[in-house]
């Protein structure tokens, strides 16, 4: 894996898993940017599930708003990257009502420049009925669109779905 890889895809699709494998294969230390938050047991279970999974050598930065600090400060450490979750981090940047299109152009203008190999997760959540309200349809539309910009400056896109990558670009 080298420069900007975008890897989307639903719930469960193996993407977390595939960007671990894309980021390990390079020589470590690594650095996992996680932008979720435990508000519930359930997700507390679900994170310490992760953090009991990784393997030695990563080390963890939680971060669910300042990605772009977040992420010029692993740059700095030369240190290949993983951010899981682009999905999370822009719910929790609509909850703490910042605004969108200004943290997603800070972000989308520190990413070309850089210089560690960067893979991004986003949970595609396009696919399905049309939301019934309006907060969830405007999610929806930010996500498709921060996909859409990211994917465009991204050196490779993989899709997942079922484990398998499908390569997009
Ligand atoms: N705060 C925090 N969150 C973490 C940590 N490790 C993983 N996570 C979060 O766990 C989430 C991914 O977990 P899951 O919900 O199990 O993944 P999924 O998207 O349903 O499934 P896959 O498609 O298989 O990746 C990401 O949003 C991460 O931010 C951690 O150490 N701290």
């Amino acid at each position: 894996m080298k420069g900007l890889t975008l890897i989307l895809g639903g719930a469960r699709s193996g993407k977390s898993r595939k960007a671990e494998e894309l980021v390990t294969a390079l020589p470590g230390p690594w650095v996992y940017i996680a932008t979720a938050q435990a508000f519930d047991a359930e997700m507390q279970d679900r994170i310490r599930l992760h953090q009991g999974g990784r393997a030695d050598g990563w080390v963890t930065v939680e971060e669910p708003l300042d990605l772009v600090a977040a992420l010029s400060r692993a740059n700095a450490t030369g240190r290949p990257v993983l951010v899981d979750c682009l999905t999370l981090w822009l719910t929790n940047i609509i909850l703490a009502g910042r605004e969108v299109e200004g943290e997603t152009a800070r972000l989308l203008d520190l990413l070309p420049g850089l210089t560690v190999p960067v893979a991004l997760v986003g949970n595609e959540v396009g696919l399905g009925i049309v939301p019934d309200n309006r907060l969830s349809r405007l999610f929806r539309d930010h996500a498709g669109r921060l996909h859409q910009d990211i994917a465009r400056i991204a050196d490779k896109v993989l899709f997942m779905a079922a484990g398998l990558p499908m390569q997009l670009k």
